[in-house]
């Protein structure tokens, strides 16, 4: 047993607050990224969450590239071209301001602010890959250490969204709204006012066949409630307690609008060594040497599972986006449950016959063990 496990099951002694001068200064701050298609309704989310009475002081980076409301406009300072940013304290104790590009400086900016707000919620153009912007925190270490991901949230147009997913790129690219589908671990369909239920059944449908993990809900100017959208821990083993379950529930899904993206999922029992899982992850994600059946590259916009390590007693977790991933043992241990690792990949040209056969081949036979 290794010593990580010890002191985790170690039982801990009673807790009494001090001031300790070596604990670290400040938690990791939230990050929320809110994405969506031109004109979802982004902005007025993050407007009635900087309006709505709630005790917790978050700050809002909104992106101004569209018409914006008026909140925005009056914090939307431009000085020479230049880009200006303006962090303004509202009364209920968020902090608010207005960028006109991804807001990742808006961040680094915002991290001298550090004490004033305990949450950090940004809002990225409409046709901006989030998954793009999420592996920066992964990759820049030094804003790293001060926040992590809690989640990607996607906001649909309900009357225009099936329309914006099937816009043909001329490329043979992923579409945008079907991109920002795939990635997110939470799609609100907005402007349900305007959609009678059939088409909020067929834009639903259209999320679903994308995204067999996400969670759906829908709204009316972005109305939310805000423990739906914050600290949903989508990368990080809070997650964990649940994630066996939910990964247990996932659907592979049938390509619907968007032929190309997908979601598929299987499971295989046994273990893994880590070095062979490594190699399984990076032929796939890195080396696209994955090819469906008509001979078309596997392309992964999203990862996420649990798997066995051999000798190992907790669970690992796969949290992937686009080319980034990251392997981390949970908390949660195998105990009596039988090890199951349990794969769900979202993205193009996916052949799950081809994935699972590959990782089934890679998962170790009773006479490998030891
Ligand atoms: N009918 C209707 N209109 C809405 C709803 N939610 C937002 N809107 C309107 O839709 C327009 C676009 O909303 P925004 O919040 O600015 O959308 P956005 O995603 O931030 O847009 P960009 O930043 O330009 O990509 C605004 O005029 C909103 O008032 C809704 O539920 N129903
Ligand atoms: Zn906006």
């Amino acid at each position: 047993m290794d010593s990580r496990v010890m002191e985790e099951e170690d039982d801990c002694p009673e807790l009494v607050p001090i001031d300790n001068p070596s604990a670290p200064a400040t938690e990791q701050i939230p990050v929320t990224i809110i994405s969506g298609y031109l004109g979802a309704g982004k902005t007025t989310l993050l407007n009635y969450i900087l309006t709505e009475q709630h005790n917790k002081r978050i700050a809002v980076i909104l992106n101004e590239f569209g018409e914006g409301s008026a909140l925005e406009k009056s914090l939307a300072v431009s000085h020479a071209g230049e880009l200006y940013e303006e962090w303004l304290e509202l009364s209920n104790g968020c902090l608010c301001c207005s960028v006109k590009d991804n807001g990742l400086k808006a961040i680094e900016n915002l991290m001298e602010k550090k004490g004033k707000f305990d949450y950090i919620l940004l809002e990225t153009t409409g046709l901006a890959d989030p998954g793009a912007v999420a592996s920066m925190f992964w990759v820049d270490a030094e804003l790293g250490s001060e926040i992590y991901l809690d989640g990607i949230i996607t906001v649909i147009d309900a009357k225009y969204g099936l329309q914006q997913l099937n816009e043909e790129k001329a490329d043979g690219l992923v579409n945008e709204a079907a991109r920002q589908i795939a990635v997110a671990d939470l799609t609100i369909i907005n402007k349900t006012d305007l959609v009678n239920e059939e088409e909020l059944a067929q834009i639903r449908a259209a999320v679903r066949s994308i995204n067999g993990l996400v969670k759906i809900i829908e709204t009316q100017k972005s109305k939310v409630d805000l423990s739906e959208v914050l600290d949903l821990h989508s990368f990080d083993h809070k997650d964990g307690a649940n994630l066996a379950e939910k990964l247990q529930l996932v659907k592979a899904t049938k390509p619907h609008l968007d032929k190309s993206i997908l979601t598929v999922t299987f499971e295989v029992a046994g273990e893994i060594l880590e070095d062979t899982l490594n190699v399984f992850i990076q032929d796939l994600l890195w080396e696209k040497m994955f090819k469906n059946k008509e001979g078309q590259p596997m392309t992964v916009i999203r990862s996420k599972g649990i798997v066995a390590f051999p000798g190992k007693a907790h669970q690992v977790m796969l949290q992937g986006v686009h080319e980034l991933y990251e392997l981390n043992e949970m908390p949660q241990l195998w105990g009596d449950n039988p090890r199951i690792n349990r794969l769900v990949f979202i993205g193009k040209n996916l052949d799950k016959d081809i994935l699972e056969e590959r990782f089934t081949s890679s998962v170790l036979s009773g006479t490998e063990k030891n």
